[in-house]
């Protein structure tokens, strides 16, 4: 099976030398193969974000290499690593462009990576492919094309970002509780139009949630971090079968404590 993300040693130390020094990342060796649909839980500042911002390269890495799918990224810049990954964040705000239409924001998904922007216009056959692509949301969007985007509601623009995210095939999707701030109901649709999307097409993905029964019902292994490691890591039937308290009892197993996360305790 092909390796599309290997994280080798990886280490971030925040604030250096400093009193407010804090060891975010300790040395995170994590291999993910093509396909494999990953949920990652742990409680606050387990560095969870963390990791996803390394591999996005928000930052600079202290140590360690990261690859993804064989060519060394660690020093490729942000942008430069934005090619090769799709991301949505928790902020419905954050990946889309309030000012622009729903057609003009995806074009700008598609052309993501190439030099020419929007110059030469969404072509005829965009203009087909969009309302069909955005028909399989279910939201009705597929009509409203030429609508602005901050005129949708955060699911719709939750569903949206998602799409675009992934319009390229992206060698890794990265997911930082998308749904945490959408009611459950829009949560729970925006959830089932990720897992159809990654599996459809084996898109291999990370999935930073607070919801241990989401963690467990979804994708293929999970994995548990905690002070800047990955603690736990469980996959295939095992996954399956585990039970939120078997996850909390771990927890407590191998950290000494007990598993504390203000969203978890909210929601
Ligand atoms: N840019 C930054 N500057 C300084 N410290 C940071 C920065 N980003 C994260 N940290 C610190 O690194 C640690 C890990 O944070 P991170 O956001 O990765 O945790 P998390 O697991 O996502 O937590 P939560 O579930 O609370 O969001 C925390 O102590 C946090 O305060």
């Amino acid at each position: 099976m092909t390796t599309m993300l290997k994280l080798s040693h990886v280490t971030k130390t925040f604030n250096k030398g400093t009193v407010t020094e804090k060891r975010a990342l300790t040395g995170v060796n994590l291999e993910l193969v093509e396909g494999d649909f990953v949920t990652v839980i742990g409680g606050n500042g387990a560095g969870k974000s963390t990791l996803l911002n390394m591999i996005a390269g928000v930052y600079p890495l202290d140590a360690g290499t990261i690859e993804l799918d064989g060519t060394d990224v660690s020093h490729m810049t942000e942008p430069q690593r934005a090619k090769f990954l799709g991301r949505v964040f928790q902020d419905p705000m954050r990946g889309t462009a309030a000012d622009m239409q729903i057609a003009e924001n995806l074009a700008l998904a598609k052309r993501r990576g190439q030099k020419r922007g929007l110059a030469w216009g969404i072509s005829a056959e965009e203009k087909e492919e969009y309302p069909k692509l955005l028909a399989t949301l279910g939201l009705g969007l597929e009509t409203r094309m030429s609508a602005k985007v901050g005129l949708l509601s955060g699911g719709q623009r939750q569903a949206l970002t998602l799409l675009m995210a992934t319009l390229t095939n992206p060698k890794l999707l990265l997911l930082d509780e998308h749904t945490a701030a959408l009611d459950p109901k829009t949560a729970k649709k925006v959830l089932d139009l990720t897992e159809q999307i990654v599996t459809e097409r084996g898109l291999t993905t990370l999935m930073i949630t607070h919801n241990m029964n989401d963690a467990i019902r979804l994708g293929n292994r999970l994995i548990m971090m905690h002070e800047g490691n990955v603690i736990y890591d469980v996959r295939g039937e095992e996954k399956k079968s585990l039970t939120v308290p078997d996850l909390l009892q771990k927890f407590e197993e191998v950290s000494g404590g007990e598993f504390a996360n203000d969203r978890m305790l909210l929601s």
